[in-house]
């Protein structure tokens, strides 16, 4: 299990991360996410050792993770971090990349288990090609096989299929989250990338202005975000006065909806004059104004401007964000 008590962390005396605790247990996989220069890669690099803490400390089971201050070489043999450095051999081929890191000693098992590998990252026909002749996204895809051949018991992903085309991205998660699972291996990925998450995290801790925001199990957090915030994480979000969605409401307090969550009706619910309709592929995002407040919900076809349209929620979906 990974424990972070108390670690706090400043580049120049500019604080970035306050007094963070969380644990990781084995086998679970945890997304940290948050706006674009909240921390996520500052806390995997201490997680990793490759920063000192300001304060706090870091453990892996009975293990205290070193950082720079205690380490030549960061870095610890039972965690592995895949960045942006890929950090391949160029000249080497896309199998060479893999194996060399296998701790196997019969050349069968060698082989059986470079193509798991290489099935996993579906570069199979790949197998033969210098490193140097592949793409980026294949590249990334090689980078990963590599960190996992070495059979590491906590794995650390910062934007892990940031390079990676969107024909592969669905296969390749889903690929690479079941093979963690299988092999029990723990996980913490970075990301902005809500597709990254659904589906595939345990948990998520969400980070803002140095504070841990959320650090919840995923459907949990998904149905009850609390803040606008972290709903926004998860896609298309509205924050609105309850006022607008219960008129004989005599509260000043707001709710979050999920543009999805809003059914259309012709003839009652919230009065909505609709702006614009963006075509989203299965499903039109409708921007339109409840009064002054803005509002983004789903509908199958395009609205036309001007046109009043009327937007339910479920009472199920009002109750459970109105809960403290
Ligand atoms: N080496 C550094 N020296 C000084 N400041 C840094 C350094 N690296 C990062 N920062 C600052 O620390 C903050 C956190 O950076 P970090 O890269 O951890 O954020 P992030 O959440 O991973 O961002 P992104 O999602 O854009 O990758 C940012 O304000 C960044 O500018």
């Amino acid at each position: 299990m990974l424990q972070v008590n108390s670690l706090s962390f400043s580049y120049h005396k500019k604080p970035i991360l306050i007094d963070f605790d969380f644990k990781v247990k084995k086998g679970e996989h945890v997304s940290i996410v948050g706006e674009s220069g909240c921390g996520k890669s500052t806390l995997l690099k201490l997680i990793y050792g490759l920063l000192q803490p300001n304060e706090g400390e870091i453990f892996w089971g009975d293990k205290k993770v070193l950082g720079p201050n205690y380490h030549l070489v960061p870095g610890e043999p039972y965690m592995k971090y895949l960045a942006q450095d890929l950090q391949l051999m160029a000249y080497t081929t896309v199998e060479e990349n893999v194996s060399q890191f296998l701790s196997v000693f019969y050349p069968e098992e060698l082989r059986e288990r470079t193509q798991e590998l290489l099935e996993m990252i579906e570069m199979t026909a790949f197998a033969k090609v210098r490193i140097e002749k592949l793409s980026g996204g294949q590249q990334q895809r090689v980078a990963l096989a590599r960190v996992l051949a070495q059979e590491p018991e906590l794995l650390l992903l910062d934007e892990p299929f940031a390079h990676i085309d969107n024909f592969r991205k669905n296969d390749l998660r889903r690929n690479l989250f079941s093979y963690l699972k299988r092999k029990g291996i723990s996980c913490i990925t970075a990301t902005h990338d809500h597709h990254d998450i659904l589906g595939y995290a345990d948990r998520i801790i969400v980070l803002k202005n140095q504070e841990i925001l959320a650090d919840e199990a995923t459907e949990a957090l998904y149905y009850n975000p609390k803040t606008i915030y972290t709903a926004s994480l998860f896609g298309e979000a509205n924050h609105i006065p309850i006022e607008i969605v219960k008129s004989y409401a005599n509260t000043k307090r707001k709710i979050i909806v999920y543009a999805h969550e809003f059914k259309i009706s012709k003839k009652s619910g919230i009065p909505v004059i609709v702006e614009k309709s963006y075509f989203m592929g299965s499903y039109y995002l409708i921007e339109g104004l409840a009064g002054k407040e803005k509002i983004r919900f789903h509908a199958s076809k395009a609205k036309k401007p001007k046109k009043k349209v009327y937007l339910n929620i479920s009472i199920e979906t009002i109750n459970q964000r109105l809960k403290e």
